[in-house]
């Protein structure tokens, strides 16, 4: 596979989106307000279960940036994934030849875990540009402009993503793929992206994501 990289940080997204469309097994969710695609299967279970042990190898408790008072908004935990690590090399490769994306615009991937009861409330993954660490997050490579998730497993109960402004559930399944535009055609952020990581129900949730910046990731 040739990693096509043409598309730099997606935004402006048209050329992007015409090339995630040609790829196999794409589904767009109908939405006027919000880009947002589903590939099932994008990774295989082995795959996606070695990444589980990856995320559990660095796992620790999830932060907020802008915390809002809630502690629990955010109860998961987070692990980085070792960007040298093969498997997490060839991801990264994946997602580049499936988005398009310039991989460069890249923050390292993050694995996500949700216990029974761990939840991750409803937000949106760019910064708010009048919090008050807007600087600290985004003074360097700029603020987010794509989103990649993908489930690595399948919670015996709960643990779906809710797009509340467009009333679009998804369902966590092995290996499928998320991606959406934090950015409106114009390349205002679009407050549409909101989204909830509701609670796992019974079992325990794994993902893993990916966000993409306005400039070069450093
Ligand atoms: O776990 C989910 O379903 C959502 C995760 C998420 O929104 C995030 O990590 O930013
Ligand atoms: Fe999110």
């Amino acid at each position: 596979m040739t990693a096509q990289t043409h598309f730099g940080s997606g935004n402006p997204a048209d050329a992007m989106i015409e090339h995630i469309l040609a790829q196999p097994g794409v589904q767009r969710v109908p939405s006027t307000k919000l880009t947002l695609f589903v590939r099932r299967s994008f990774l295989d279970p082995a795959t996606s279960t070695a990444l589980c042990a990856r995320v559990d190898a660095t796992r620790r408790p999830s932060t907020l940036s802008d915390f809002n008072g809630d502690p629990t908004f955010r109860t998961s935990e987070t692990g980085d994934l070792d960007p040298f690590d093969p498997l997490v090399i060839d991801l990264n490769a994946r997602i580049a030849a499936f988005t398009g994306l310039d991989p460069a615009h890249g923050e390292p991937i993050q694995g996500q875990r949700y216990a029974t009861g761990q939840e991750f409330k409803a937000h949106t993954d760019y910064f708010e540009p009048d919090g008050i660490d807007y600087q600290r997050y985004c003074g360097i490579a700029g603020n987010r402009t794509w989103t990649v998730m993908i489930y690595l497993n399948q919670p015996e109960a709960g643990g779906a993503t809710r797009f509340k402004a467009i009333d679009k559930i998804i369902q966590p399944e092995t290996g499928k793929l998320l991606a959406w535009n934090n950015r409106l055609p114009d390349g205002r952020l679009n407050p549409a992206t909101l989204h909830h990581g509701m609670k796992v129900r019974a079992g325990t949730k794994y993902v893993i994501t990916k966000w993409f910046r306005e400039l070069p990731w450093r």
